[in-house]
């Protein structure tokens, strides 16, 4: 029998922060970044094209309890920061097993790392290279799953991907209420109604609004992204 094919060319992941540091207490787990790279370089052998969003809540989150007493601004400029070193990280470790990564920022620190620049990121996709989208979208006050949803929208992705803590969208936070259930799929209009905490409502109306679906799934589970990637029926489809 053939393998599965996948379903999309072109998609975008979104990749909890958080999700990196495993079973540690703060930064980056180096067997997480690894087994998550391996996930990713599976997808991309069966030629689909990356762009891989990263959040920084595993070093600094603008409305954290670290923040507290410091200007909103300011904070979430180091929250942005904060995911381009795990963007460097991330892009290390998927050179390291054979792809060709490059990382793209959305505030200006050419040192480090080149800046966004649309028709550059295309040209990457197209030649088979995963982007890390650094910085979020750039400005304070948003997050990285609507960096995540703004990038999926930018470079005409298909389906956005969130790879999490949790297996898909819940009645409610799994994690605070165990009598929680998860959806198979669900509208945006019905996750914004419900005000379900899995992503903001900013991400939600964007792809809404772009008709771009999402699709929720554990960052924990082997294989998850793949079958994601091949169509299979995994964690959460919100559509518009
Ligand atoms: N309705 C819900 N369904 C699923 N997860 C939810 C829901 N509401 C809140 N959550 C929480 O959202 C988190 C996933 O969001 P994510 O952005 O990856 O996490 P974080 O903000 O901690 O980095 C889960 O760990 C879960 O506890
Ligand atoms: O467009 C953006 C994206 C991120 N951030 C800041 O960067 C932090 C880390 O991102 P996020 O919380 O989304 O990471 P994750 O939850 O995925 O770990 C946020 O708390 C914000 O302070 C921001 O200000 N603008």
């Amino acid at each position: 029998m053939n393998a599965p094919q996948p379903v999309y060319k072109r998609i975008l992941l979104k990749l909890s922060g958080e999700a990196l540091m495993g079973d540690d207490a703060f930064g980056i787990n180096r067997t997480t970044i690894e087994r998550m790279v391996t996930d990713i370089a599976e997808v991309v052998r069966l030629g689909v094209e990356v762009a891989v969003v990263i959040g920084g809540g595993n070093i600094f989150r603008g409305v954290a309890g670290g923040a507290e007493g410091m200007d909103r601004a300011t904070a979430d400029y180091m929250g942005m920061l904060a995911t381009v070193m795990n963007s460097l990280a991330l892009a290390d470790a998927m050179d390291r097993q054979g792809l060709t990564a490059r990382v793209m920022s959305a505030i200006d620190i050419q040192q480090v790392v080149e800046p966004y620049v649309r028709p550059k990121a295309l040209q990457y996709l197209e030649e088979g290279k995963v982007i890390v989208f650094a910085a979020g979208t750039g400005n304070p006050f948003f997050t990285t799953d609507t960096a995540a949803a703004l990038r999926g929208a930018e470079i005409g992705a298909q389906l956005v991907l969130k790879a999490t803590k949790v297996d898909g969208v819940y009645t409610a936070d799994p994690v605070k209420d165990p009598t929680a259930t998860r959806y198979t799929q669900l509208s945006f209009d019905e996750a914004m109604v419900r005000n379900l905490g899995i992503m903001d409502a900013t991400a939600f109306a964007l792809c809404r609004d772009q008709k771009l679906p999402i699709r929720v799934f554990s960052i924990n589970k082997p294989g998850a992204l793949r079958r994601v990637v091949v169509g299979e029926d995994e964690g959460t489809l919100v559509y518009a």
